[in-house]
């Protein structure tokens, strides 16, 4: 199988204005940039929702991850290959572990996003207008400071710290700025990767450009020692960083190998963050197409979770269907084979490891729908261990289905859009949230750790209730949660994989995404600037001779 960058290079791409044709896009809304990647101008889109919703969701990965993003591809060529009119949604990759360990985020085999190499590296320049809107807020923030601090912000507490798209944990924790009085008043700090900047997090909910610049303006940036917020629009920067974003709130219309569109917007990460594209676009996908194939990141504890609970909560958004996403490999992990052992058959470990499939189809449960497993294949697996996997979905009540997209393409998963369409065209399911928006803060992150993580405590310290109580006094006690946890565990330690059950869950910090509308819990020792691995895939990626990219994947 040749490599995701050597198959994307022998792709055979359609020109923007003509996936547009086919996704419903009027030229008058589109704003190339280049031959195969466009924004366009939803404000002249039709904004009725007409679509059903579809979320690609998967169990606890390995390192690797499951393949969400490559069976959204897979499943929406798939859809539009039976014929039914698809527009599928997917986030933005970050440069982070695009040079770091999981690699981009466009797919992968013949279920990609095209043109891959773009796509996973500048691509139409959102992430950095968000590290800019961001860090102008930082250096404005300051700025106010080192002219005389005329809005008393206490040194000691300035939340707003600065991006980075980059995996760099010697950012994580930084004094500054040194170097004397002509630089300002040295304080503690640090730089989180853009990812997990609440500015992402805004561009993905808000609903347009005045809500965008709303929602800066409502950003906490620190207190007052009376404990009182100062605000984005305290520091006069909300409407220059809305300048800085207005072309980023667009979304991007891309295309698959199988040249079908793509709206690609929005990239937060499911780990730090809630994980989902944008609002923006999956609204304009359901009104442009019968079925919309989204994904939310890591395992359904984390994306699926959020999607409902933050984007569909705050969206009005209710899917029809949801797929989940298994693996041979990432079950044999849960059933405790070693990384390195992974590819040697073991259905005896898939059997043991099915325990975090059926504690996550558990879990969508919680939310009105019963989900199809993707079964994901890999070359190393056996018809053994396949049947394992399919037997136990069936105990746990759950259809089942081999798809073999990654190497096929959409002929791969048609039985998957075969089991998929169907149900999303039946009933609308029992869809319902897991919590209602007057629960206490404090309950919300307990009914999560509990109902989802399986917890049998959560430690939340005092000086974090206090605050949590703060907030509710502020007003902001209707957010949801966004918890910020490892994705390979439903407890706080990587290394429980399976299905772990009475662990506890610590609260070590909270963080008020005023802007965005929902409270940060960030849980264990999770870091919101990750670190690169031993050997980076930064080491492996150059240009060849002939000036072509090479190691991308
Ligand atoms: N069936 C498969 N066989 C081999 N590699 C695969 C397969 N499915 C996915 N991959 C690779 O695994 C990596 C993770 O896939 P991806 O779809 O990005 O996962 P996720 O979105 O869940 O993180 C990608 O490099 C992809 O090319
Ligand atoms: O937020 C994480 O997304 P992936 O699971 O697609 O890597
Ligand atoms: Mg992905």
């Amino acid at each position: 199988m040749p490599t995701d960058i050597e198959i994307a290079r022998q792709a055979t791409l359609m020109p923007i204005a003509e996936v547009a044709g086919h996704a419903g896009v009027p030229e008058a809304a589109l704003i190339p940039y280049g031959r195969y990647k466009a924004k366009i101008d939803v404000g002249l889109l039709p904004t009725k929702p007409r679509g059903k919703l579809i979320l690609v969701t998967a169990i606890s990965p390995t390192p690797a991850g499951e393949d969400k993003t490559t069976t959204s591809v897979g499943l929406s060529d798939a859809l539009h290959r039976i014929g039914r009119k698809t527009l599928l949604c997917l986030r933005e990759p970050s440069l982070g572990p695009c040079f770091g360990v999981k690699g981009g985020g466009a797919g992968g085999g013949r279920s990609q996003v095209m043109p891959m190499d773009e796509i996973n590296l500048h691509f139409t320049g959102d992430f950095h207008a968000i590290t800019s809107a961001h860090n102008l807020l930082s250096a404005m923030l300051d700025n106010h400071i080192y002219w005389g601090n005329t809005l008393e912000i206490d040194l000691r507490r300035v939340t707003w710290r600065r991006v980075l798209d980059m995996n760099d944990r010697a950012l994580r924790q930084i004094v500054g700025p040194l170097g004397g009085v002509s630089n300002g008043f040295p304080r503690e700090s640090g730089f989180d990767i853009t990812v997990a900047s609440e500015i992402m997090a805004i561009l993905c909910l808000a609903a347009d450009l005045a809500d965008l610049q709303q929602r800066l303006g409502d950003i906490i940036v620190g207190y007052r020692r009376d404990r009182t917020p100062v605000f984005c629009r305290d520091i006069k920067a909300d409407r220059a960083m809305t300048v800085l974003l207005k072309d980023a709130i667009l979304p991007n219309l891309v295309q698959t190998l199988e040249n079908n569109p793509a709206l690609l917007h929005g990239g937060p990460f499911a780990n730090i963050a809630h994980g989902c594209n944008s609002l923006i676009a999956t609204r304009t996908a359901l009104a442009l197409a019968d079925y919309v194939v989204t994904e939310a990141g890591f395992g359904a504890d984390l994306g699926a979770e959020k999607f409902m609970d933050i984007k569909c909560r705050m969206g009005g958004l209710a899917p029809a269907a949801v797929v989940l996403v298994a693996t041979v490999r990432a079950l044999k992990m849960h059933g405790g084979v070693a990384k390195k052992d992974l590819s040697a058959a073991n259905p005896d470990a898939v059997r043991a490891g099915a325990v975090n499939l059926r504690r996550h189809i558990e879990n969508v449960q919680k939310f009105g729908l019963t989900p199809t497993i993707a079964i994901n294949h890999f070359d190393t697996d056996t018809d053994e261990e396949l049947a394992v996997i399919q037997e136990m979905a069936g105990q746990f009540g759950a259809d089942a289905v081999i798809c073999r997209h990654w190497a096929e393409g959409s002929a791969g998963a048609e039985e998957l859009a075969r089991i998929v369409a169907q149900k999303a065209d039946a009933d609308a399911p029992d869809f319902r949230l897991l919590y209602p928006d007057d629960m206490k803060l404090a309950a919300k992150i307990e009914t999560v750790a509990t109902e989802i993580y399986r917890a049998g405590s959560v430690a939340i310290t005092e000086p974090v209730r206090r605050q949590l109580q703060q907030w509710e006094e502020m007003g902001y006690g209707q957010f949801p949660v966004c918890m910020a946890k490892t994705q390979y565990s439903f407890s706080t330690d990587p290394g429980a994989t399976g299905a772990p059950v009475g662990h506890e869950i610590a609260v070590r910090e909270v963080r008020l995404s005023a802007g965005a509308g929902f409270v940060v819990a960030i849980c264990g020792e999770i870091m919101t600037m990750p670190g690169l691995p031993r050997v980076p895939s930064a080491e492996s990626i150059h240009l060849d001779e002939n000036g072509q990219i090479e190691g991308l994947f």
